[in-house]
């Protein structure tokens, strides 16, 4: 009999600021699998179709594919070798790529759920992030984007051997496109993944203002150094303890707590190399100067700037693409907020 599944997986903000590799938020706004098992068909290639962002350079190829070479690691890391005959997958991606909105996040998630759904394992969202951690290495996109809301996370103690396997390249763990040989696929060691989801007041909206070029995370990451200094720690760590309680206290927003909490010196003022006006925009926006702002930072590793405000979201926004046109950077805006639920997996899709 033919099955067929949809899966939604969110966008995500990383960091908030201070939660470096640590904090991140679900958004509503959804990568889309349609996925059709015709078991009848005689097809073994998978048929991969694409719309939306991305859909003039993201290969098709099932092992190139991020989505299905995370789906065909999962299934080969559980002894089935290959998709099920007669596969179609329909790809919906509303998610910009390289502007730290968790692409790449998102499209891992969503290769983990559909290499469960695929090979019939019944997973749980939390053993399926396990594979998804096996990848991406740090947890605050991933576990936004599986578990939704507002969540802190972190990737538990490993022994000597898990940290062999989970520190495997990307190389020795993904399917390698036309090679003759595949080399076994690495199991992913259970419950790597610690997480716990934070109140949200429901008057916080997430406004992301969006620059027109890409920066890759890889690229973004490398310019971090390799050390910090204690007082720079101890400064994030104290606005983050403040920080995840202060946007689930109810009633009306305090932007001067949210403000001064979200403030960073781990990774934002690094990346001010990649992202022109980071550091003024970051500075020059705040409560006092934009009413309705009640924080501002880098959306994982940019360059999207995240605001979460809870009124005068159009004015917000187009201040701050105004100030970005002065460093000849043009950008769209989307008005968001947290994406609750986290991914989900449906019987049923518009194949
Ligand atoms: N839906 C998708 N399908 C296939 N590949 C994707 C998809 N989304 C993202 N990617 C891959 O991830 C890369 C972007 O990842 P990354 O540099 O981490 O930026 P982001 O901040 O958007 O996650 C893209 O260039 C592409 O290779
Ligand atoms: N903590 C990571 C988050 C990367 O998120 P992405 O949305 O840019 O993939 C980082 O800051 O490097």
């Amino acid at each position: 009999m033919t099955r067929e599944y949809t899966i939604k997986v969110p966008a995500s903000s990383a960091n908030i600021g201070p939660g470096f590799d640590v904090l991140g938020i679900g958004l509503n706004l959804y990568l889309t699998l349609h996925i059709k098992i015709n078991p009848n068909s005689t097809t073994k290639e998978p048929l991969l179709t694409y719309t939306g962002e991305g859909s003039h350079n993201v290969p098709l190829e099932p092992e190139k594919n991020l989505v299905t070479a995370v789906a065909l690691y999962v299934l080969r890391a559980n002894n089935v070798s290959d998709f099920p005959h007669g596969t179609q997958i329909h790809v919906q991606n509303p998610i910009p790529l390289g502007r730290g909105l968790g692409s790449s996040g998102s499209a891992i998630v969503a290769g983990s759920l559909l290499g469960n759904v695929l090979g019939g394992f019944g997973f749980s969202r939390q053993r399926c992030l396990d594979y998804c951690l096996m990848i991406e290495k740090h947890p605050d996109n991933i576990t936004a984007s599986m578990m939704g809301g507002f969540v802190g996370s972190f990737l538990r103690k490993l022994n000597d051997s898990e940290i062999n396997v989970v520190g495997l390249p990307l190389s020795k763990i993904l399917p390698q496109h036309g090679a003759t040989e595949q080399l076994p696929s690495p199991q992913a060691p259970k419950d790597l993944g610690t997480h716990v989801k934070y109140n949200w007041n429901h008057n916080i909206k997430c406004i992301a203002i969006i620059p027109q070029f890409e920066v890759s995370t890889e690229k973004s990451r490398a310019v971090l150094p390799a050390n910090y200094s204690k007082s720079d720690v101890i400064f994030n760590l104290q606005r983050l303890a403040v920080l995840t309680n202060a946007v689930g206290q109810q009633g009306k927003p305090n932007s001067e707590l949210i403000y001064n909490a979200m403030q960073d010196k781990l990774h934002q003022p690094y990346r001010k190399v990649l992202i022109p006006g980071l550091t003024e925009i970051l500075t020059e926006f705040t409560p006092q100067t934009h009413p309705g702002l009640l924080g501002i930072c880098l959306s994982g590793a940019g360059p999207t700037i995240l605001c979460l405000a809870d009124s005068n979201f159009d004015d917000i926004s187009k201040a701050i693409i105004q100030r970005f046109k002065k460093e000849n950077v043009e950008c769209k805006w989307l008005l968001l907020e947290p994406a609750y639920e986290g991914a989900l997996v449906e019987e049923g899709s518009k194949l």
